[in-house]
């Protein structure tokens, strides 16, 4: 976790030159680098956050698009997804587990997808015009954030925005709308945001476990009491609806409602 942490750091501090090449504004780009959200054109107020973000899996197709600089950044980001993979894995084991579902349940095509999406938030002059990121909740299975050693990362609870303080090699555990969805509201996915601060850049890695594309998705049957809260969908349909809308929760979600 410590050298990735750094590999990241080093990656952004390099000069423009070396990064410039994988600056895009196409999120379609395989690994692409690129400044505020997804939504940089339509957004209103540009959010105060670099980002580099790659697909990890299949690891011997992504890793030719990934940085070629640091030199080490392949090697030790590589080791870093497979064990990233392996402890998401466990937790949904166990999360199955909890939930009465047989432990391998997520182990297949919904958790296919790994995105890496790294984070730079350099130190913002006046913290209180901007964000880092927005206020959103993750739109795939479970995310494991490692956040460094900085704070900045807030959960909404209770009416309010309470702090999430780093603690020293250890991962925040996000659950996103897709565990929501198929355990039929019985997790819930968290609304967070990002806020940054004048003195000191921040830099965080998320780990991003989801379905694949062609994954469909819909509440678990013996996890449906009533009537299911939403109705089946494609992964890819959900993405589609996710970005444009990703900082209304409520209208992310409302779209997958069930009618019944
Ligand atoms: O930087 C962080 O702590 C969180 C970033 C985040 O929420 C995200 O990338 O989805
Ligand atoms: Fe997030």
């Amino acid at each position: 976790m410590n050298e990735s942490m750094d590999v990241f750091k080093e990656f952004f501090e390099m000069p423009w030159e070396d990064k410039a090449m994988l600056y895009s504004e196409d999120p379609k780009n395989s690994c692409r680098l690129s400044t505020s959200s997804v939504n940089y054109a339509r957004e209103k107020i540009h959010h105060w956050r670099d980002n580099l973000r790659h697909p990890c899996h299949p690891l011997q197709d992504c890793i030719k698009h990934w940085p070629q600089k640091p030199v080490r950044y392949r090697e030790v980001v590589a080791t870093y997804t497979i064990e990233a993979k392996k402890l998401g894995l466990r937790i949904l084991e166990l999360v199955s587990e909890g939930l009465g579902l047989e432990s391998r349940y997520f182990g297949d095509k919904l958790s296919e997808s790994e995105i890496l999406s790294i984070n730079h938030y350099p130190p913002c002059p006046d913290p209180s015009l901007t964000l880092g990121v927005a206020k959103h909740c993750d739109p795939n299975l479970l995310t494991l954030l490692h956040q460094g050693d900085v704070s900045g990362l807030q959960v909404f609870n209770n009416g309010e925005w309470i702090g999430v303080e780093p603690l020293h090699n250890a991962f925040v555990v996000n659950i996103g709308n897709q565990l929501q969805i198929i355990s039929n509201n019985k997790l819930k996915s968290v609304e967070h945001r990002v806020v940054t601060n004048s003195r000191v850049a921040r830099t965080s890695a998320g780990f991003f476990i989801g379905p694949s594309e062609d994954s469909i998705i819909e509440p678990e049957k013996s996890l449906v009491d009533d009537a299911p809260f939403y109705r089946a969908f494609e992964f890819k349909d959900f993405l589609l609806h996710y970005f444009p809308n990703l900082e209304d929760n409520e209208v992310v979600m409302g779209h997958f409602k069930s009618q019944a």
